[in-house]
């Protein structure tokens, strides 16, 4: 037999083996993905480094070379990953706040404006509420710009506890007069699970801010209340973190729920966190959920709002939010970040005049 001729034949079976193989593999990735059923139903973690490892002693065993045992640890290592891999896809596809399970977007509806059917929506307002004054200045500005969402912090997680807490249930009731007045609606973070059928008598959305995002308690809490939520990501939230806490909401049957990307913390200290913008694509193609970015926490700077709006807005966001103080400088919080009334003003027209939120005119003919 020729060279050509035997390596032909050897490669034939080996050919042969390949399929056996890929038969052998396909049948065991079934078995593996009835395994994943099974433990999701008895809410088990898929992966089990005890039966990985008992697995492996017994290849190991039994392992009639001439493959030596690392190697075949690492083979079968591969194998089970790639199940685990299998298993953990077929979960997130069961997710209810996957576009694989509903493949059009959510709208959400508050008032007058629809989130999420292609409109950019602007929400701003005051970090904390402070004053009626303050917020009555901000909701007249608000009105006059054709913006219909209000946000304010009345209940304010700060990083100090000697630092300016919020006026509670007070600055809830100031937000909802201003808001009555100008013909707006309110969005307030609430962080007290308990404070959810307080929220619900002053606020049209609730907000469960970026250091509630993995609290699990005020999660089902926003999911049982009959209000849109408005979800900021954890700072050092991974992207698929920030869907599941998403997914606490809709599984308690609250399906009103939106995603606001806020940045996220890193060695960077030129921006206040590092604005995520991939998170934004990645959230639209795997969520059905409506997608925001905050300008203001994100970057922590007035001078690059601008540029940082529009890379949200072509990055596909949904929306953006944005702090706006009557008088930034003797603010309670955040007083470096939050834009005046006139730059608010002037934010408006640019982002009007590119084109990207709908002109007066638009707004008119809507109205
Ligand atoms: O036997 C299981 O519990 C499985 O989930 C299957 C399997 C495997 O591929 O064999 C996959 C992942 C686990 O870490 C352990 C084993």
């Amino acid at each position: 037999m020729s060279m050509s001729e035997e390596l032909k034949q050897l490669r034939a079976q080996v050919d042969e083996i390949n399929v056996e193989l890929l038969n052998l593999l396909s049948r065991r990735a079934e078995l593996t993905k009835q395994i994943g059923d099974v433990k999701t139903a008895q809410g088990v973690n898929k992966f089990d480094p005890v039966r990985e490892r008992d697995m492996l002693d017994t290849i190991v065993s039994s392992n009639p070379g001439p493959f030596d045992n690392d190697t075949m640890r690492h083979l079968f290592k591969q194998i089970f990953k790639a199940s685990l891999d299998l298993q953990q896809q077929d979960h997130q596809k069961a997710l209810l706040v996957s576009r694989k399970r509903q493949p059009e977007n959510t709208h959400v509806c508050i008032g007058d404006t629809l989130i999420g059917a292609g409109e950019k929506t602007i929400v701003a307002g005051p970090c904390s509420v402070e004053t009626e004054e303050q917020v009555m200045t901000v909701a007249r500005s608000l009105k006059e710009q054709g913006v219909t969402l209000l946000r304010g912090g009345a209940f304010k997680p700060r990083t100090s506890p000697y630092d300016f807490q919020g006026l509670g249930e007070t600055g809830l009731a100031i937000l909802r007069r201003a808001a009555d007045k100008y013909g707006l609606k309110v969005i307030s973070e609430i962080v007290n699970p308990a404070d959810m059928e307080l929220a619900a008598r002053y606020v049209d959305v609730v907000q469960v801010g970026a250091r509630n995002m993995q609290n699990f308690e005020l999660l089902k809490a926003a999911g049982d209340v009959q209000l849109p939520v408005f979800l900021k990501r954890g700072m050092s939230a991974t992207v698929e973190e920030f869907l599941f806490a998403a997914e606490y909401i809709v599984s308690k049957g609250n399906s009103q729920v939106m995603l606001c990307e806020r940045g996220i913390r890193t060695y960077e200290k030129w921006t206040r966190n590092t604005l995520d913008i991939s998170a934004v694509p990645l959230l639209k193609q795997e969520s059905h959920l409506p997608v925001f970015v905050d300008i203001t926490h994100s970057i922590g700077r007035r001078d690059i709002q601008i540029p940082i709006a529009k890379a949200a807005l072509a990055a596909g966001a949904d929306g953006l939010m944005l702090e706006v103080h009557p008088d930034p400088a003797v603010a309670l919080s955040d007083a470096n970040q939050q834009i005046d009334i006139p730059q608010f003003e002037s934010f408006m027209d640019h982002m009007r005049s590119a084109g990207l939120i709908a002109t007066r005119e638009e707004e008119l003919v809507r109205n």
